[in-house]
């Protein structure tokens, strides 16, 4: 210490400016040394860039504006089955890895850093913990079971019946529909009367551009932003907060407007647990507030749990039911067995079939599956810690605390699993022996940490899908968003990942023509 101190004393402001940044240089060198030739990950293949150093995937995921999943099929290809892409990261290629990381037994925790742009970890899909995790979900569930969805299912026919009339009137006036907006509308309204028991109506708004969903979309580019820069969101979230604060005091529409709402009812159903009775059915807050205790969550753990259910539940099941419509209007065949199948079983419109009946339809549940598939639910590799004692992954010791991930698109565009991976192929799922292919759909996700909305995503997919080709003749407007038909070499064609796909690519515009019966 004294070697120290009397290299620091009697220092100009610029000498000690210049120490530091030599001090600085010399902890980054060390680092970098340390992380190529001592780390415990160091016999593991990858670039030795992003060996080295974090900066390699913020390069090339906020620099670059890259897709970190292209990088990984061309890594993967040329280093194997394992690859290293941070010091403390791995990203396994074999479908097989998937069910090590991510199932019932095993509780690895989440990544922090992945997860800290969703905001904290006081919500039930940002808890890091598996036991933390389970406590809120565990509140929530009995909501999101399967009987209690189909218990619900009217008024998500409602919600469409709204959505078809308003896709007739614009047909009716000579006019395309984008419909991958007025999906993200329906699934926005869908959410908050399932979990809320109200609705914006947002697919009421105009060309359906609602102004809350305009903001999400415009704001997923930041996420590789925030996740990456640690010391930016340090300084710059409270900022931000205060920023989203002061635009919500002066009442401007948008996101806000939702949020108003959700703080009007926790405020009210807080203050006064009994109105919960005037709800219209179950909503999350009988599960959060006991009538007679009151609420198990603080206000403030209220509205972010509930903000967090509108999170999950709308670019996910949109992006399926977009998927679905792209890839049935890619193919006659597809598109013409289809409504086939569903005039079969829904002769007169006026009848409409319960989602059991839509579940029972080969073709359609072989479409859905296939939407499923190449919407992949999440993009992101998920990241997860292995716990202190190290694991066995593809047959190499991995040492505790390491990150490590297998990206949707590794399983679901896996060419042995399903071959010529990029069609929309329903027959895949028909084919004998496709059962064993259910294992390999996951894109809700498997385990503890799975998705809690699986059974509302499934019906909504369902009714979306059933009730737009039974109701209407579809016709694609040139080349649409795509989940398919982008350029092979990136996986991901015309969107970028931002742990959900985020669209890149021209608006999804269909010319629609309603049937009569
Ligand atoms: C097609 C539709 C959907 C897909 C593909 C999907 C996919 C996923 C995936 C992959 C996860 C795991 C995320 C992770 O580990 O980082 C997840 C989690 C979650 N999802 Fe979904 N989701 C869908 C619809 C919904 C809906 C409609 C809701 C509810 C409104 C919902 C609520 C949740 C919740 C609460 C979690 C967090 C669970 C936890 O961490 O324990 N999801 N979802």
């Amino acid at each position: 210490m004294d070697v120290v101190r009397q290299a620091l004393e009697g220092r100009t402001t610029k000498e000690y400016a210049g120490l530091a940044l030599l001090a600085f240089a010399a902890y980054v060198v060390a680092n970098i040394i340390y992380n190529l030739y001592f780390h415990p990950l160091a016999k593991f293949p990858g670039p030795r860039a992003a060996a080295a150093s974090r900066w390699w995937k913020a390069y090339v995921e906020v620099y670059k504006g890259e897709s970190i999943v292209d990088r990984l099929f061309e890594l993967h290809a040329e280093y194997g089955d394992v690859v290293r892409i941070t010091p403390d990261e791995l990203h396994f290629s074999d479908p097989k890895m998937y069910n090590e990381i991510y199932n019932t037994r095993s509780r690895w925790d989440k990544d922090g850093e992945m997860y800290a742009p969703f905001g904290g970890n006081s919500t039930m899909f940002t808890a890091l913990r598996y036991h933390d995790a389970k406590k809120r979900r565990d509140l929530t569930a009995s909501l999101f079971s399967r009987k209690a969805v189909l218990s619900l299912q009217g008024s998500i026919q409602e919600g469409l019946d709204e959505l078809c009339d308003i896709i007739s009137a614009r047909s009716a006036a000579g006019k395309t529909t984008d419909l991958f907006r007025a999906f993200r509308c329906l699934n926005l309204d869908n959410v908050t009367s399932f979990c809320f028991g109200w609705s914006l109506h947002t697919v009421r708004a105009p060309d359906f551009r609602a102004p809350p969903l305009e903001e999400v979309q415009n704001s997923h580019g930041g996420y590789q932003f925030w996740k990456h820069l640690m010391l930016f969101r340090a300084v710059l979230l409270p900022v931000l907060r205060l920023r989203f604060f002061l635009l919500w005091q002066l009442k401007l529409t948008g996101y806000y407007d939702v949020i108003q709402k959700l703080k009007e009812q926790v405020d009210t159903l807080v203050a006064r647990p009994d109105e919960l009775e005037a709800a219209p059915h179950p909503i999350i807050f009988h599960s959060l507030i006991d009538p007679a205790h009151g609420a198990k969550l603080s206000a403030q753990e209220l509205m972010e749990e509930a903000n967090m259910f509108i999170v999950a539940g709308i670019g996910t099941t949109s992006n399926a039911t977009g998927a679905g419509v792209i890839g049935v209007l890619s193919n006659p065949s597809t598109y013409d067995k289809l409504k086939t199948e569903l005039r079969t079983a829904w002769p007169r419109l006026d009848e409409k079939p319960t989602v059991e009946v839509f579940e029972s339809l080969p073709y359609l549940k072989a479409v859905c599956k296939e939407a499923l598939r190449l919407s992949h639910g999440i993009t992101s590799p998920m990241l997860r810690i292995v716990p202190p004692q190290g694991a066995t992954l593809a047959e190499r010791f991995v040492p505790g605390g390491t990150q490590v991930g297998v990206s949707h698109l590794f399983v679901h565009l896996n060419p042995t699993l399903f071959p010529d991976p990029h069609a929309f192929r329903p027959e895949r799922w028909l084919e004998p022996g496709a059962e064993s292919l259910d294992t390999w759909l996951v894109a809700f996700s498997k385990g503890p940490r799975s998705c809690l909305g699986i059974n509302l995503g499934w019906c909504e997919l369902y009714l979306n899908i059933a009730n737009l080709f039974r109701r209407f003749d579809l016709k694609l407007e040139g080349r649409a968003k795509a989940f398919l038909d982008g350029p092979r070499a990136r996986a991901s064609g015309d969107w970028k990942d931002c742990f959900l796909p985020c669209f890149e690519g021209p608006d999804m515009l269909i010319h629609t023509t309603p049937v009569a019966d």
